[in-house]
């Protein structure tokens, strides 16, 4: 096929356009946030039940409980774990946690461990609480002590650091809090709020993972959607998402029941997120809750008030000012008095769930919030323009989960879009099965567990069109980013992960690709066809005088392409980047690096030839003016 290039751009190229959504799904805790002790806090569990003591082990007999404290650490954390040391024992007595499916221990690493203690009953006792990091088999990589007094019936922080010097084999490893079994015979301490951070991205206090933090990073992007997604929304009104109680210390942050089977810290909270944000260069898309829970409640018009409050509450704390509104207060004395940037907000989430109530649910949120902040553009969530609303949106976000094919077939989606003001953020696609009778089943029906380059190359496809279209598309991104490959609530996702290593899925690379060669404006080109299996798109970058051509061929057979650039001098040779595999080529556990990109010359010029390999997704980039 012949591609004949026009030199005169289109329309700019939205610097919003690629960026990530993300949601605690098997994806913070135990994973983007850096905390390495699961159920820390005892949060949001039945004392005595055997979920209360998830990821905690007796050692060397200690015995151990989690009970609801007479004299609580703080409000927010009624539980504690309360240890017994028998008589007749020697040697370290106590308990130990054992992770997120592992703790990563990396010689010549600091690691902060905190707790809080407290005797229930003063007694005379005054010896060493040794805190180690020790491998399963009992190989102690670093330990320090601290001397517990039994005079302490008030809860006492304890902070050290820890450092290994050696790096165990695997992460089968605990952190380990033992008494002397014999000098502390018959003694009874409660702990609680117990923490073990690693290096953190940045070095920010209550930070996220490094090695994953580089990741989302690595691919460029220009936008954070948070909290979600369905975890916004709660399976109840009250076990929604809450900003106000996502702040401050640790120990007043009671945790919530989270919308995907597990309960969330919310040691990752608001200012974690914008923190975050500045720290990668992304502007947030953040979520208010829209008065809709996924049990199904919707909440009456006449109560809206308190929700909407708390929606305008929330977005005053990212940009209000400190002098004149108490969450903006509250955000300086957190140590960020400037507003962090914030120019969307997106109200609830697939309200399609809600259409009919989104009606008023829509109108009250929006007025409300535009009054209060004329500045911030508001995305509705139901699907565009049905139901309608009002005030009219002048953003929707659109979601599909769909298969490879169903992405290279519409990758002229917006194409027949009216141009009408309305924007579009793609704000969730992924290609998720092979069997369009079933999306959403298992692995055995056709559901992806990782990306492949069948999906990956059908999302490219899907995303030059997006690319034609961002004169009305102003962000994408491939949903969901992140999970931990032990706990998984949904696949494929974009960035997997163990306690140990980072995987970067086929999908990953293309949305790199595509982010760090997103030009700044548009050059139309001769249209692909609608029900072929090759698709491009070509974009400019100015600073540079670089034409970047972007290339999917969503079909085994390699692909022979002619590119006519209509520009007076042309590079006699570009640079090529291509990801290519089998259509079931993989990264994975298994298999981490199955599949990458290249990157070689390429015999370029006015007119050149390009053959695309089959099931590939390529990236050419030429000097040309
Ligand atoms: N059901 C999907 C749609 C919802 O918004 C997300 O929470 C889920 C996974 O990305």
């Amino acid at each position: 096929v012949t591609v004949s290039v026009s030199a005169t751009a289109s329309h700019p190229i939205p610097t919003t356009l690629w960026g990530q959504m993300y949601e605690d799904i098997s994806s913070g805790d135990g994973g983007l946030y850096a905390e390495l002790l699961q159920n820390r806090a005892f949060q949001q569990v039945t004392p005595g039940t055997t979920a209360s003591l998830n990821a905690w082990q007796a050692v060397n007999g200690g015995g151990i409980s989690v009970i609801r404290e007479t004299v609580p650490v703080s409000s927010a954390l009624p539980n504690a774990l309360h240890l017994t040391i028998p008589s007749g024992l020697t040697g370290g007595v106590g308990f130990a946690n054992t992770g997120y499916f592992g703790i990563k221990v990396t010689s010549g690493s600091t690691y902060t461990a905190s707790f809080f203690y407290r005797f229930p009953t003063a007694s005379s006792f005054r010896g060493p609480a040794t805190i180690s990091l020790q491998t399963n088999s009992g190989q102690v990589l670093a330990s320090t002590t601290v001397t517990l007094s039994g005079a302490q019936t008030a809860w006492q922080q304890v902070t050290v650091q820890l450092h290994p010097t050696t790096t165990p084999g695997s992460t089968s490893n605990r952190f380990v809090i033992t008494l002397d079994g014999a000098a502390a015979a018959g003694q009874v301490v409660n702990f609680a709020m117990l923490s073990l951070f690693p290096p953190t991205f940045k070095g920010r206090a209550n930070g996220m993972r490094v090695d994953i933090a580089e990741a989302l990073v690595e691919m460029g992007p220009s936008f954070f959607r948070f909290p979600g997604g369905n975890n916004l929304e709660g399976q109840t009104v009250a076990t929604r998402w809450q900003w106000n109680a996502t702040l401050g210390p640790l120990v007043n942050r009671p945790g919530r029941v989270g919308d995907w089977s597990y309960v969330n810290t919310d040691g990752l909270g608001l200012l974690e997120y914008l923190n975050w944000c500045e720290d990668s260069g992304m502007q947030a898309i953040m979520a208010v809750w829209a008065g809709f829970a996924l049990g199904g409640t919707s909440v009456a018009e006449n109560q809206l008030g308190p929700y909407i409050q708390q929606a305008i509450d929330q977005i005053n704390f990212v940009v209000g000012d400190p002098t004149r509104s108490a969450p903006a207060t509250l955000r300086a004395s957190l140590g960020h008095p400037a507003p962090f940037t914030l120019n969307y907000v997106e109200i609830g989430n697939e309200d399609f769930f809600a259409s009919t109530s989104y009606i008023y649910r829509w109108r009250n949120f929006a007025n409300a919030l535009k009054a209060q902040f004329p500045n911030i553009h508001f995305i509705a969530t139901s699907n565009t323009f049905n139901p309608v609303l009002s005030p009219n949106p002048t953003e929707y976000d659109v979601h599909v989960y769909q298969t490879p094919t169903w992405f290279a077939q519409n990758s002229f989606f917006y194409d027949g879009f009216q141009r009408n003001g309305t924007k579009y953020f793609e704000g969730e696609y992924a290609a998720i099965s092979t069997n369009p009778n079933d999306l959403f089943g298992t692995p055995a029906n056709g559901r992806l567990v990782f990306p492949t380059m069948q999906s990956a190359s059908g999302e490219a496809a899907f995303m030059t069109g997006l690319e034609r279209n961002s004169d009305i598309v102003f962000a994408a991104a491939y949903a969901p980013l992140l999970n931990h490959v032990s706990g998984s609530q949904w696949t494929p996702n974009l960035v997997s992960f163990d306690s140990n290593t980072v995987y970067r899925s086929t999908s990953f690379y293309v949305q790199k690709l595509f982010s760090l060669n997103r030009g700044d404006e548009y050059l139309p080109s001769t249209l692909p066809s609608r029900t072929g299996t090759l698709f491009w798109s070509v974009v400019r970058k100015r600073s540079t005088n670089q034409i970047i051509i972007k290339v999917s061929n969503t079909a085994g057979t390699a692909a022979p392409l002619t590119f006519v650039l209509p520009f007076g001098t042309v590079a006699s040779t570009g640079t090529l980047q291509v990801l290519q595999g089998a259509a079931t080529a993989s990264n994975s556990p298994t298999t981490p690096n199955a599949v990458a990109p290249v990157i070689s010359a390429l015999a370029a010029g006015k007119t050149f030839n390009y053959n695309a390999p089959g099931f590939s997704v390529s990236v050419i980039t030429v000097t040309a003016q």
